[in-house]
């Protein structure tokens, strides 16, 4: 009998990674079925980011390809970008703008109504600073105005790289439980952290670099 979600929705088939002489990874198979929560773990330089970047289409590995649905992700860039949501690890806001307008700002990009700006920002607990500049608002709340879009995005693919950093107890576990949701409801997650997770273990796969010298 054939397996239920058999067809991966992200594939990486032989990547090959080198970075200053360095190779970070090479011939690295991954398969992202839908309903996968994928840890990237490793320690510091290991080459987590840049193994998110390339599956995310944002660098192009020095072998191997990145497929979406069984195609290549550089065969309908388009398609792809529509599936995917990347927040990469720097929160990304513009200090000169106001909290609701830099959302706005990223809603738009992926062309979502940026009238729902301010609905988003409560439910990442921002209802209150709408207004006030990014450049008044700490590290946490910077990367909150990020990971509001986790709260309206209809992409199947999430790309996250640590989007923990400066987030706190509550603030975790109200991603974390987004994170849940998403895959359950058919959606992919990939993921880097430094800090444990939350989730349920088995909800969980982990994939572990290696720092290679
Ligand atoms: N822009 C760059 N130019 C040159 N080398 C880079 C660049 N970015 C990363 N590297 C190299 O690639 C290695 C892996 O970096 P990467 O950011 O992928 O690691 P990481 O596992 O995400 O680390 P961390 O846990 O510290 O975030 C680094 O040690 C560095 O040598």
């Amino acid at each position: 009998m054939e397996k239920v979600n058999s067809t991966p929705l992200l594939r990486a088939e032989q990547l090959t990674c080198i970075k200053q002489d360095r190779i970070l990874f090479e011939h690295l198979d991954v398969a992202v079925y839908p309903g996968d929560i994928i840890q990237v773990a490793g320690p510091n330089g290991a080459g987590k980011t840049s193994l998110l970047r390339i599956l995310a289409g944002l660098a192009q590995p020095h072998e191997g390809q990145v497929l979406y649905n069984e195609t290549p992700i550089g065969a309908d860039p388009e398609q792809y970008h529509q599936s995917l949501l990347y927040i990469g690890h720097k929160a990304g806001v513009k200090a000169e703008l106001s909290a609701e307008e830099n959302l706005q700002f990223s809603l738009a990009l992926h062309q979502h109504d940026a009238n729902q700006a301010e609905a988003l920002l409560e439910s990442v607990g921002l209802l209150g600073f709408e207004d006030s500049l990014a450049a008044q608002l700490s590290a946490g709340q910077h990367r909150r105005i990020s990971l509001a879009q986790l709260w309206s995005s209809h992409a199947k693919v999430w790309i996250l790289d640590e989007p923990f950093t400066a987030i706190d107890v509550k603030g975790v576990a109200a991603i974390e439980q987004q994170i849940l949701s998403h895959a359950q409801q058919g959606g992919c997650v990939i993921l880097t952290t430094h800090q444990p997770l939350s989730l349920p273990e088995n909800k969980v796969k982990t994939l572990t670099l290696k720092y290679r010298v």
